[in-house]
């Protein structure tokens, strides 16, 4: 049986004191693919920053890689972000310095000295993307499609558990999306747990996997062709 990454029992996800989600059940195991979907504020993002300590949980039961949300501690954060890979909209990466730099910064901030195994760890993760030889280009020299590479090598620097990817095709156009999500595929194909959210219906009918709805406070399985 593969091991349980997340598991929440009737957690409900608030918005300062806005109820946006109620009885959440859902059970995700290593290596599954799953989509959460939903129009427009129905609280995608809410459920997503509920996952990685952004919103504490307050209602219900709920553990993502081995960390108990309910009881989760401000400075258990970092630690629980640290088994966690995520990915953004809008890149986040640092203008005023190159790719590799960027990725030396997260792995000095998460506890890295090593300079030789930094930089072979640099060049391992921006080879999964693709990436290899832009290590010296700052983020402007790049594309949105070649940035949200990066920032996906960026979160496999720590060899997460699980990646949580909230829209991450949503600045790129159509084609760019593809081969961004080729790269989120090959890494799911490889072994790793991912969560993303989208509203992308045709990456979801490309690249076909568990896709969970928000909609009227409710998150519930849908099966490919109702969406
Ligand atoms: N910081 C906040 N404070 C209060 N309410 C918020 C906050 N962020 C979001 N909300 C509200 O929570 C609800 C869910 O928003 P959320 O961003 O989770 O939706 P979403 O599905 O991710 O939307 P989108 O697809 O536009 O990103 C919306 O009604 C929104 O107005």
């Amino acid at each position: 049986m593969p091991e349980t990454i997340l598991k929440l029992q009737d957690v409900a996800v608030f918005q300062n004191e806005n109820l946006i989600l109620n009885n959440i059940t859902l059970e995700v195991k290593k290596g599954e693919f799953v989509y959460i979907i939903g129009k427009t504020g129905s609280g995608k993002s809410s459920f997503m920053k509920t996952l990685y300590g952004d919103i504490p949980l307050r209602e219900g039961y709920g553990s993502v890689v081995d960390f108990n949300l309910k009881t989760l501690q401000e400075n258990e954060i970092p630690f629980l972000r640290r088994k966690l890979g995520i990915v953004f909209q809008d890149f986040k990466l640092l203008s005023d310095r190159n790719i590799n730099n960027n990725l030396r910064f997260v792995l000095k901030a998460t506890g890295w000295t090593d300079s030789a195994k930094m930089d072979a760890k640099i060049e391992e993760v921006l080879d999964k993307v693709g990436m290899k030889t832009k290590g010296f280009k700052f983020p402007h020299e790049l594309s949105g499609g070649e940035q949200q590479r990066i920032a996906i090598a960026r979160s496999l620097l720590n060899d997460p558990e699980l990646i949580l990817a909230d829209e991450p095709t949503g600045n790129l156009d159509p084609q760019t999306s593809v081969e961004v999500m080729k790269v989120l595929q090959e890494i799911n194909d490889s072994g790793r747990t991912i969560i993303m959210a989208t509203h992308d219906y045709a990456l979801i009918l490309k690249y076909p996997h568990k896709t969970i709805k928000c909609d009227g406070n409710k998150m519930f399985e849908v099966i490919q062709k109702a969406v």
